[in-house]
């Protein structure tokens, strides 16, 4: 018998993305099994992408309506790294790339792939492909603004790394991704990495 077994799956919703309750028998460390029910919200993965300009040490971060932080008593516009859902058998690259033309209207130039996270494991499937990019002003050709047909009213920011961290310690920066993005970039320096 496998350590965990799901015995039964109920799609409780087939909404933007299905909810489903799965029941599964799951062993604990001592060797006894125990019955569970657990509620997944099933996304697939998603990607996201800092830009940063290692010549004049800027950043580029999008403003944009997010109705569950208006619930949870913030926004309702949160300030956040450029994302989007990979979708359609592309990959996460591909999807970050088309996403940055979309939302920053800006190409990217070398794309590096730094962490790979669970935004939040409890609840959700969904694995977060995070990338850092360089840019160059030369390739920001248009507003960028997202897609009006889904409802997007994407604004685009250009900030300097360290203004964008003054902004997370304020707490004007609450999106976990960008949060991550920004650190790790300060770790590292705001420079002209090798593409992998
Ligand atoms: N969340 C959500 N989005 C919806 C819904 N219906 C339509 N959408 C639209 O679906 C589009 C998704 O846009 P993307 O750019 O592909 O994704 P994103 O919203 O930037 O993705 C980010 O948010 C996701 C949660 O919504 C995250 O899962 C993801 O990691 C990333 O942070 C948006 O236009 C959004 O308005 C809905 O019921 N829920
Ligand atoms: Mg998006």
């Amino acid at each position: 018998m496998s350590e965990v077994e799901i015995e039964a799956v109920e799609t409780l919703s087939e909404g933007w993305r299905p909810l489903r309750q799965y029941r599964l028998r799951q062993m604990r460390k001592d060797g006894r099994r125990q019955s569970l029910v657990r509620e997944v919200y099933a996304m697939g993965p998603a990607a996201a992408v800092l830009p940063h300009d290692p010549h004049r040490g800027t950043v580029l971060l999008i403003r944009q309506f997010r109705l569950p932080a208006l619930l949870s008593g913030d926004g309702p516009r949160l300030v956040e790294a450029c994302a989007g859902l990979v979708e359609n058998g592309k990959d996460a690259a591909t999807t970050i790339r088309e996403e940055a033309e979309q939302e920053l209207g800006c190409g990217l130039d070398a794309l590096r792939e730094v962490m790979v996270v669970y935004s939040s494991p409890g609840v959700v499937a969904e694995k977060v492909h995070l990338f850092t990019a360089v840019y160059d002003p030369s390739r920001r050709h248009g507003p960028g603004g997202g897609l009006p047909e889904e409802g997007e009213e994407i604004e685009v920011l250009e900030l300097p790394l360290a203004e964008a961290w003054a902004m997370v310690e304020r707490r004007e920066i609450m999106d976990a991704k960008t949060v991550l993005l920004l650190q790790h970039l300060k770790l590292q320096g705001c420079t002209n990495g090798p593409d992998p």
